[in-house]
């Protein structure tokens, strides 16, 4: 596991937009240019800088988004399009709409008002397939270190599907819903533990003081359902990209470590 320290939130968003930028001009540049290159995407507070800045290079014509494949990590259950909280309305408002060469068509977000949330997330599981898997998973975490909405004690070798909401993380999200945890819905559509997990690459941004305990049990606790974050452990191409607000709870040799070892050079 890689762990990127930066100074602070905006450092560690630029950090990961230039990390993906040069994943997918890497692409667009090699063998593989004919297929398109597949990202994974998160919501949440924790990314909104990381699309400002890949926003802003595709505006100032420095990355082209025309080969990426989009999937993102969930929906809450029951919230239509138009939703001002819905996750596919986050995306489009936060990114899309933003971009001047990203092709509606390959957008993928989980249907949060399907009738058939089995099929849904069966279906989402064969796209992702289809395309040969995600070459790139940003994600957040929770406080609780859930990796999109899985939960603590979803298993780490779950697939997309759906998902009950703990009360610690509706009264987390009631932020967004005129702090009432009784609106936000009760259920999500979830990639898997395992969806993420089977992406060549994932990359998870950690910040603030509120995941300090989470990036501990990412990076130091053992492997443990009770934080799926800790699932990145067994991945052999995860980083994570956190800022010095989140390491509050690493011991020191740990951050120490990562610090030095961040300073060699890469091939
Ligand atoms: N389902 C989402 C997660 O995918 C996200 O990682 C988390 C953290 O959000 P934030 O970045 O706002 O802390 O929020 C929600 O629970």
């Amino acid at each position: 596991m890689r762990v990127v320290i930066q100074d602070n939130y905006e450092k560690m968003c630029l950090w990961a937009a230039n990390y993906i930028a040069n994943r997918i001009k890497a692409h667009n540049a090699g063998p593989e240019k004919d297929r398109p290159f597949v990202l994974g995407l998160p919501t949440g507070s924790s990314p909104i800088g990381v699309y400002k800045e890949l926003a802003r290079m595709n505006k100032a014509g420095e990355l082209s988004f025309a080969n990426v494949v989009t999937f993102n990590m969930d929906e809450y259950l029951g919230l239509p399009h138009e939703h001002d909280q819905s996750y596919w309305y986050f995306m489009h408002d936060n990114f899309f709409n933003h971009l001047v060469d990203m092709k509606p068509e390959n957008i993928n977000i989980l249907n949060g008002m399907t009738k058939d949330p089995v099929k849904e997330c069966a279906d989402y599981e064969a796209k992702i397939a289809s395309y040969g898997g995600i070459d790139l998973f940003m994600g957040g975490i929770g406080v609780d270190g859930h990796i999109a909405f899985n939960e603590p004690f979803t298993s780490l070798a779950s697939r997309t599907g759906l998902r009950n909401l703990t009360t610690d993380t509706r009264i987390v999200n009631s932020r967004f819903f005129g702090n009432d945890p009784e609106k936000v819905p009760s259920q999500a559509l979830s990639v898997g533990v395992g969806t993420v997990t089977d992406s060549k690459e994932v990359l998870i941004l950690i910040n603030g003081h509120n995941k300090a305990r989470a990036l501990a049990a990412t990076v130091e606790g053992g492997m443990s359902h009770k934080w799926t974050c800790s699932a990145l452990q067994m991945h052999n191409g995860a980083i994570i990209a956190c800022d010095e607000a989140a390491c509050g709870e690493l011991t020191v040799d740990t951050y120490k470590y990562f610090l030095d070892i961040e300073k060699k050079e890469r091939l």
